[in-house]
Formats: structure tokens, C-alpha cells, sequence
């Protein structure tokens, strides 16, 4: 199996381009189910999720072409199956998305149910009830969620919690609804506001994404189109805590600054320079150690569950201590361990943890246990003593673009091995 193996002490210096962001990218390639057209997609990034769900996209008969670097083209016309089967829902719980598209464009779909994963239960309830407003009849059965509907109607649909997820479902599925719906209490993310601009591009007529009510006012047909997919957020804010952790200076280039506000805000607090022109983000840390900063996880526009590891490694090193309450998964704490295996001073109780800065960490052998743990290890292998070496990084790859060469091109000592 592969590994990571990372050198701490070099501060990093220099340019990074951000590709094209992983939650953006699933459910826009799930949305061109729904189209009869084709659809193309620019700036895909290079990821296991997404050869994943070309994969099962494939299995149900879209057509994929790539047209040679980040661009794809998909052509739903060709679709002969409406059933996502357990093996490839289970590697990757977007393939949930497929349900809403499905039901919308063919009246009929079979999803398996993802189940949890190694950072919590993640229910699908509230997809199915959003689906339900919507006419659908669904059942569960035998682990597969079985939807059918002759033709969706338009609904008012109120979250009882914000899901990004379930916004994602069922804003595809009202595309092709009859009538208007409305969604209410809908996530914010910028992952939603892209993937309405990626339907309206293909001829829906969605508005309000990025607020919390989003009117779809159904139309007959989704006609294919073109989308660019939004930069990487949290690809983004990896690399400037990174940056900060090293006491370096790099600018993000391709990157999206509005969409970062809660995570900027808080490198600021942690004593970093951050300075945004256009596409560019540059952190300058000047060679001075982090202060630590707390850190509560919450929807968009608040502080994200996604940068939470990340800013744990940071606390680890910082000067002070820092509170984290991670209010969105129940157990997203499982690199806390492994941080304490390179010398990290945390306490956890319940879904809260406290962190006393330590003033250097040392290398080890440490394991990734998801996305996220896995960039939160190399960033405190960067700044630990000595040769820290991340096994089980194929969590890694699910949701990084060669982030070691990326690193490797901002001065890191980081290599793969086996
Ligand atoms: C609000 C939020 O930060 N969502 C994050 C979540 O999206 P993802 O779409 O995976 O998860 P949701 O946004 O749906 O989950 C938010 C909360 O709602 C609950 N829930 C969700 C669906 C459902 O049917 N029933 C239910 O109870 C979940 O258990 C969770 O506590 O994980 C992604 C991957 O880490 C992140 O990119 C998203 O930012
Ligand atoms: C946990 C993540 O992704 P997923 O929802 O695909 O597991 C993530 O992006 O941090």
C-alpha cells in the first residue's frame, strides 16, 4: 500500500494552483443525468471521487469523452439503468446524488443506501423527504432506496436541517419538476451555487442558490450545456494553513477568495498576513509561529467541517490553547489520535476538543482515517522533527490533486512511496 512519507522544517515558499473543487465537481457530473443534450465540464479535477462517479455514471450508460486536460463531455441520451448498486455507493457516498437526477429525468431509480462512514451516521432522510414533497413514492428495501414518480410536481420543501446534500438532491430533481418549487432552510454552500449555475446553463430555471430559499421553477427539458467547476475551497484553505503552520509565504492562484471568508478570518486571527487580488490569495506568515484560534464548525458562511482537521493541526503548534467543537458530524475526531502519536496535546470530550500548543512536534508512523485526517497529518508532518510517514492515504487521493507534487513545488520534503 501506498505512503507518505513528509520531512518537517522547510517553510514553504512560492505558487499553487487550486483545481477545480471535489464537492463541486460530483454533484455537476450527477446533474448531467438530466439533460438530453450533452453536457461539458472544464476544470475536472484529476481525483479518485471523480473517476469513481464517471464510473458509476458510466454503468448506467452516460457517455463520457474527455476532450484532453481538465474538460469532460457527458451524454445522458444513451442511458439504459436507473440503479446505483452497493459497491461503488459504499467507496463514495456522492454517488447518493444519481437519486434525484434519476427519478427527475427517467420516473424510476434504485440507490443503495451509503450507510455511515468513518466520520459519522450521515442519514439520507432527508433527501427521501424533500423527494416525497416532490410526489415521489419511495421505499426502502433490502438496502436500496427504490424511488418512483410518473412526473414530479413542484413543492414547497422546508429542511429540517441544513443538508448539503439534500439541497443538492433535490434542487436537481425540481428541475424537471412540473411547476414551482420552493426549497427553504437550503444550504449555502458555494458547491450549491455552482451546481445552479451549472443547471441554468443547461436550461433550468433556478434562483436564490446561495441563500437559504431557492425558487426552481420546473421546466420540460435540460438541453446539456457547458460549466467551469468552482475552484477547491478547502484544497485552497489546506495549502494556507500549511503556509501558516511553516511560517512561509504562498499565494493561491485560481482560487476563489469570496468563498473563504470564515476560514481567511480566522488565519488572521492566528497572526497570518492574507492578502486576496482577483483570483489570488496570498499568506504571509514571516517565519512567525501561529496563535491558536477556536474554531466552531457550522454551515456556510460559517467556519467549515472540511478545514476543521486542518486547523487542529494548526492549534497543535500554536502558541496557547485552542477549543474546536465540531457541530456537524458526530465523530470527525479521529485524527486526534494520530496527532498525539507526533507529540499533540489534545483532549476530547464528547464533540469538543481542546488543544494546547506545543512548541514542536516529532515525526512517526501515523494513519489516515479519512479525507481530511489525512491532510491535517501531513500538515503537522511538515512542522514535526524528523520523517513522519502517513499510511492509508488513499482516503487522500479521493480528494486531493497531486498534493504532494503541489507541495513538493512549494519547497515541502514530501514523497510517495510503495
Ligand atoms: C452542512 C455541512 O457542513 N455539510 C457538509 C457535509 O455535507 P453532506 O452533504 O455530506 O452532509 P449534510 O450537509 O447533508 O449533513 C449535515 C448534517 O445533516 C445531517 N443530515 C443530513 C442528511 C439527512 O438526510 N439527514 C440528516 O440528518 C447530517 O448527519 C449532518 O449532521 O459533508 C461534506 C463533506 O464533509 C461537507 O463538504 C459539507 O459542508
Ligand atoms: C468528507 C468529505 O467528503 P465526502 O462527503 O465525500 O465523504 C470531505 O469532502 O471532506
Amino acid at each position: 500500500m501506498q505512503k507518505i512519507v513528509v520531512t518537517g522544517g522547510a517553510p514553504l515558499h512560492g505558487e499553487v494552483r487550486i483545481s477545480g473543487a471535489k464537492n463541486a465537481v460530483l454533484p455537476i457530473l450527477c446533474a448531467a443525468l438530466l439533460a438530453d443534450g450533452p453536457v461539458t465540464i472544464d476544470n475536472v479535477p484529476d481525483l479518485h471521487d471523480v473517476k469513481t462517479t464517471l464510473k458509476l455514471l458510466g454503468e448506467l450508460g452516460v457517455g463520457v469523452e474527455r476532450n484532453g486536460g481538465s474538460k469532460l463531455t457527458l451524454d445522458a441520451r444513451s442511458v439504459h439503468s436507473h440503479v446505483a448498486p452497493y459497491e461503488l455507493v459504499k467507496t463514495m457516498r456522492a454517488s447518493v446524488l444519481v437519486l434525484g437526477p434519476l427519478l427527475a429525468r427517467f420516473g424510476d431509480a434504485e440507490v443503495s443506501l451509503p450507510g455511515g462512514c468513518a466520520i459519522g451516521s450521515r442519514p439520507v432522510d432527508l433527501h427521501i423527504k424533500g423527494l416525497q414533497a416532490l410526489g415521489a413514492e419511495i421505499n426502502v428495501d433490502h438496502g436500496f432506496i427504490k424511488a418512483k414518480a410518473s412526473k414530479l410536481r413542484g413543492a414547497r420543501v422546508v429542511f429540517d436541517t441544513v443538508s448539503v446534500g439534500a439541497t443538492e438532491n433535490v434542487l436537481m430533481a425540481a428541475a424537471l419538476a412540473s411547476g414551482t418549487s420552493v426549497l427553504e432552510n437550503a444550504a449555502m454552500e458555494p458547491e450549491i451555487v455552482d451546481l445552479a449555475a451549472c443547471l441554468n446553463a443547461m436550461g433550468a430555471d433556478v434562483e436564490g442558490a446561495g441563500s437559504p430559499r431557492i425558487v426552481v421553477r420546473g421546466v420540460e427539458r435540460l438541453h446539456g450545456g457547458a460549466h467551469s467547476v468552482l475552484p477547491d475551497r478547502i484544497e485552497t484553505g489546506t495549502f494556507l494553513v500549511a503556509a501558516a503552520m511553516t511560517g512561509g509565504r504562498v499565494v493561491a492562484t485560481h482560487a476563489r477568495p469570496d468563498t473563504l471568508h470564515a476560514v481567511m478570518a480566522k488565519l488572521e486571527e492566528a497572526g497570518a498576513t492574507l492578502d486576496s487580488d482577483g483570483d489570488r490569495i496570498t499568506l504571509d506568515m514571516a517565519g512567525k509561529r501561529p496563535k491558536a484560534v477556536n474554531i466552531v464548525t457550522a454551515p456556510h458562511p460559517a467556519f467549515p467541517t472540511d478545514m476543521q482537521a486542518q486547523f487542529m493541526a494548526l492549534n497543535c503548534i500554536a502558541e496557547g490553547t485552542a477549543s474546536i467543537d465540531e457541530t456537524i458530524f458526530e465523530n470527525r475526531f479521529m485524527h486526534v489520535q494520530e496527532l498525539i502519536r507526533l507529540g499533540a496535546d489534545i483532549r476530547v470530550d464528547g464533540n469538543h476538543a481542546t488543544v494546547h500548543g506545543v512548541a514542536q512536534l516529532s515525526g512517526a508512523p501515523v494513519m489516515a482515517t479519512d479525507l481530511r485526517a489525512s491532510a491535517s497529518l501531513i500538515l503537522a508532518g511538515l512542522v514535526a522533527e524528523g520523517e513522519t510517514t502517513i499510511d492509508r492515504i488513499y482516503h487522500l487521493d479521493r480528494g486531493y490533486e497531486n498534493i504532494e507534487q503541489k507541495l513538493g513545488g512549494l519547497g515541502a520534503k514530501i514523497r510517495r512511496i510503495g
